[in-house]
């Protein structure tokens, strides 16, 4: 099933230049004139949702005011830029904004679901702008508010309902139907979607690219593409380590595992939606639109003896969790399902001798981490109470071990020809042995994930890329 629509993602680097807007009609106008119906899904401009997350911070100080107006000149600001009118548009999303901020204010806290409003008015504004300036540049434009289509799957926590939502992504004709009713290029919010309650929720940080894949999923469409600020998808972060290479082509299952342990440039949760509906992902680059960028696909890239490694990617801040006894699973799930109500996502579960590990990441902008130790406390007060673990008496002392200020580095490569993995094992006894503090071989799914401390992350990465990458 396929039908002509296209999705094109602009991720906050490329609306948040004046200069890139141009690239953006034409890459909408053009894909019209090859008789597709381009979908465009916006993220706010760059560093809007900093701001926005700084502003619930400045809310519970109560200095907010200067601060919402910051924002909102920043926007009229960058109107003008474009030559466009959209104070009449945006107006209801800064009262929004004032009422959200003065309830934190008066309430002294931040809750999820203020959150989820405040951080949402991001992508709100970006796409005012969008639409009023391709239908100025005179391509007809529909904005369409995302929250109608995509709704989320109800979380267990707070937290993550309300910021690292789920949505269902099952096709939807009745949704083409409603959109191609509109006879118009469409322009959508990235990163938000709406609960059963018709709440505002997000998709969790960097989570437009997931909103282009469920849409293309939704629409059954030909093609999602993630306009970005470089030239696709590299072997590693080419702005953190020397000699990267640009990778043409890249099999679903390989992207998917690139994100998942930490090549920002797609988010962790995009890849599924359209590996599960075939639908490719071209990852291409706003300043040079030309550059063919990189392809993900079903196809398998070929790998060859002297080339079985594509990429070193790298989690920087990684919570390691080691429940001493493998026997008390369910106290496991305790512990896991009570760290994610503090704002941990797992990235990670493995055996190491005797015991479970739990890799974390903590993703609760609105608290800091606790340290190791007060996380120690609270999750023993947690275990000491029967009602809450269903824990016997005896098993209330269950050990376990905390460490923060952890890095996991992933080696992508292929599943039949292994031997780079011994080629990691031996570049980690011969350069690395005080470093590591676990690995987790995933040869089957071609990775090879070890862990070490944040600090050497990138050096190791570097190390790592050069050997198993740049010798190739
Ligand atoms: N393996 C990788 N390949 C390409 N870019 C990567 C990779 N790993 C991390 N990145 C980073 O991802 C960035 C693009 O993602 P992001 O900053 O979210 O852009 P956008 O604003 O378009 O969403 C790049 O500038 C780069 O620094
Ligand atoms: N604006 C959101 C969502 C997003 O995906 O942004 P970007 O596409 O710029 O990474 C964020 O910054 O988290």
């Amino acid at each position: 099933m396929s039908s002509n629509w296209i999705i094109l993602k602009f991720g906050g680097s490329s609306v948040g230049e004046v200069s890139h807007w141009q690239t953006i009609a034409e890459q909408a106008k053009r894909h019209q004139d090859d008789g597709l119906q381009p979908l465009l899904v916006l993220s706010a401009l760059k560093n809007v949702s900093n701001l926005l997350e700084a502003l619930l911070h400045q809310a519970l100080a109560g200095v907010h005011n200067l601060a919402i107006s910051h924002l909102k000149e920043l926007h009229l600001g960058f109107a003008a830029k474009l030559e466009i009118e959209i104070l009449e548009q945006i107006t209801p999303i800064f009262s929004d904004l004032q009422n959200d901020c003065d309830a934190i204010y008066q309430n002294q806290k931040i809750p999820p679901n203020l959150h989820a409003r405040i951080l949402a008015s991001g992508e709100l504004l970006s796409t005012i702008i969008g639409a009023e300036y391709l239908n100025q540049y005179g391509i007809n434009t529909h904005w369409q508010d995302v929250r109608q289509i995509l709704t989320s799957n109800n979380h267990t926590d707070e937290w993550h309902h309300f910021t690292s939502a789920r949505c269902s992504y099952a096709y939807r004709s009745s949704v083409s139907n409603m959109l191609q009713q509109k006879s118009a290029v469409i322009v959508t919010q990235g990163f938000i979607a709406a609960d059963e309650k018709s709440q505002t929720v997000l998709l969790g940080r960097e989570g437009s690219d997931t909103t282009a894949a469920y849409l293309g999923a939704i629409l059954a469409a030909r093609r999602v593409e993630i306009w970005t600020d470089v030239t696709g998808v590299f072997s590693s972060n080419p702005r953190e380590i020397a000699g990267t290479q640009q990778l043409p082509e890249l099999s679903y299952r390989q992207a998917n595992q690139m994100a998942r342990f930490g090549a920002k440039v797609l988010h962790p949760r995009a890849v599924q939606p359209a590996m599960e509906n075939n639908i490719p992902i071209c990852v291409k680059c706003t300043g040079t639109p030309q550059h063919p960028g990189t392809t993900i696909s079903s196809q398998d890239i070929n790998y060859t003896q002297q080339n079985p490694v594509a990429a070193v990617v790298y989690e920087q801040q990684v919570t390691k969790i080691s429940l001493l006894d493998k026997q008390y699973s369910e106290v496991n799930a305790q512990i896991k399902a009570y760290l994610c109500e503090l704002g941990f996502d797992q990235l990670l579960t493995g055996e190491q001798n005797d015991s479970q590990e739990l890799l974390m990441l903590y993703t609760n902008s609105d608290k800091p981490q606790p340290s190791d130790q007060k996380l120690r406390k609270k999750i023993l007060s947690k275990i000491a109470d029967p009602e809450i673990f269903k824990v016997k008496d005896n098993k209330s002392d269950l050990t376990f071990k905390l460490q923060s200020d952890c890095a996991l580095i992933s080696v992508i490569g292929s599943k039949t020809q292994t031997a780079w993995v011994q080629q990691c094992i031996e570049l980690i006894e011969n350069q690395f042995t005080t470093e590591l503090l676990a690995h987790y071989p995933a040869v089957n799914e071609g990775r090879y994930s070890f862990l070490t401390r944040s600090e050497n992350c990138l050096l190791i990465s570097q190390t790592f890329h050069k050997a198993l990458i740049n010798s190739q």
